[in-house]
């Protein structure tokens, strides 16, 4: 079997298990369903349970007795609390029904406890670095897209001895047709295309997307090939909060880009440019932001597979492999891509 084969498989599988539980709740998202982590950040019953659900699909995917390390965002802490006891209920009941919605059968042997699920989400406490092999997630990365309705991603990589080796974007509202169209995204989704992608990429093989519903087979992607700034469009996020969009409004005037940001959150972008929706994605965190290995390392490899570049403010390679005590961050202060190295920083 091709290298990695397997794995990509495996990952595929949990995204799509993970999507189906962030659609379901996105479909009827209440208040009750979301809290506010000590970082303040939202989190909702999604983020934990497709979490729960990536590690339990990918650890029962493994050979009896080896071990998932997984490198993921969220933990357990809140909902082990009294008042946390019956989000994790909510959670458990809505990791359940989407096992069973896949398999048509509870796992053996029977549905998953609330311990089961906690623990299974505490398996993304993994360290990460540069020996072995680990996975790196982002359960649903842009909550706040999320919660608006909008775009959002289950963003799953795997490094294997310090090189990210896959990287797969699960966005169920990114339209297959190119958002690149006057309407962006609403447009795209209404132009009779399914909407929901995913995104698969292994090291030196490509990057491929599909429909999150397996109506068609995967095809190849590669990145825009304008090459005339003029002619390039760029993206970036949607949350001002989350990047400068002053500067990077002034970077593409100097790089002479004349079409207007497009504007949407998560790796969703990362996707959408591995086809070529846009060709440039500018991300300058505000001062004293540290940015996280999994709201990057699935997309940077997406990207890269697609023939495209991510690099940071300096222009060096991104480093996903620190194992740091702060877990999971990596010296990624500002980041900037584009398909060359002629943007200046
Ligand atoms: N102040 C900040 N600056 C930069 N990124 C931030 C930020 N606060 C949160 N983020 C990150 O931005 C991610 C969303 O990316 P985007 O802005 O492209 O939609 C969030 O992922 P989560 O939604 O997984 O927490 C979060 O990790
Ligand atoms: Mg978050
Ligand atoms: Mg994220
Ligand atoms: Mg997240």
């Amino acid at each position: 079997m091709a290298l990695y084969q397997k794995e990509v498989e495996m990952g595929c599988r949990a995204v799509r298990l993970a999507a189906l539980l962030c659609q379901t709740v996105q479909r009827r998202l209440l208040a009750e369903e979301t809290a506010a982590k000590s970082d303040k950040s939202p989190v909702t019953v999604a983020d934990y349970g497709s979490q729960a659900l990536v590690s339990w699909a990918l650890q029962t995917a493994l050979p009896p007795g080896e071990t998932l390390s997984l490198v993921a965002e969220e933990d357990s802490e809140d909902l082990r609390t009294e008042s946390g006891a019956a989000m994790l209920q909510r959670i458990t009941q809505l990791v359940n029904e989407a096992i069973k919605a896949e398999d048509g059968a509870q796992p053996a042997p029977g549905p998953l406890t609330p311990e089961d699920v906690a623990t299974a989400i505490d398996r993304g406490l993994s360290n990460g670095g540069p020996l072995g092999r680990h996975w790196v997630l982002d359960p649903i990365d842009g909550t706040k897209g999320f919660m608006r309705g909008e775009q959002y991603a289950v963003a799953l990589g795997l490094l294997d001895e310090g090189e990210v080796v896959l990287g797969i974007l699960g966005c169920p509202n990114l339209p297959m047709a190119s958002i690149s169209v006057p309407g962006g995204v609403m447009a795209a989704a209404t132009s009779g295309q399914p909407v929901g992608c995913l995104f698969a990429a292994r090291k030196g093989c490509g990057a491929t997307v599909e429909p999150m519903d397996c109506s068609l087979p995967p095809q190849k992607v590669s990145v825009s090939k304008v090459s005339d700034p003029a002619w390039a469009s760029f993206c970036e996020s949607y949350e001002s909060a989350h990047s400068l969009q002053d500067l990077t409004a002034n970077i593409a005037r100097v790089l002479g880009v004349t079409s207007p940001p497009v504007r949407i959150d998560s790796q969703a972008k990362y996707g959408a440019m591995a086809r070529g929706d846009a060709a440039i994605y500018l991300r300058f965190p505000h001062l004293g932001y540290r940015e996280k290995i999994w709201d990057h390392c699935a997309g940077a490899m997406v990207i890269q597979e697609a023939g495209g570049v991510v690099v940071d403010a300096a222009g060096r390679p991104l480093d996903f492999s620190k194992d740091s005590a702060a877990r999971g961050t990596a010296p990624l202060r500002k980041l900037h891509f584009s398909r060359g190295s002629d943007i200046p920083s």
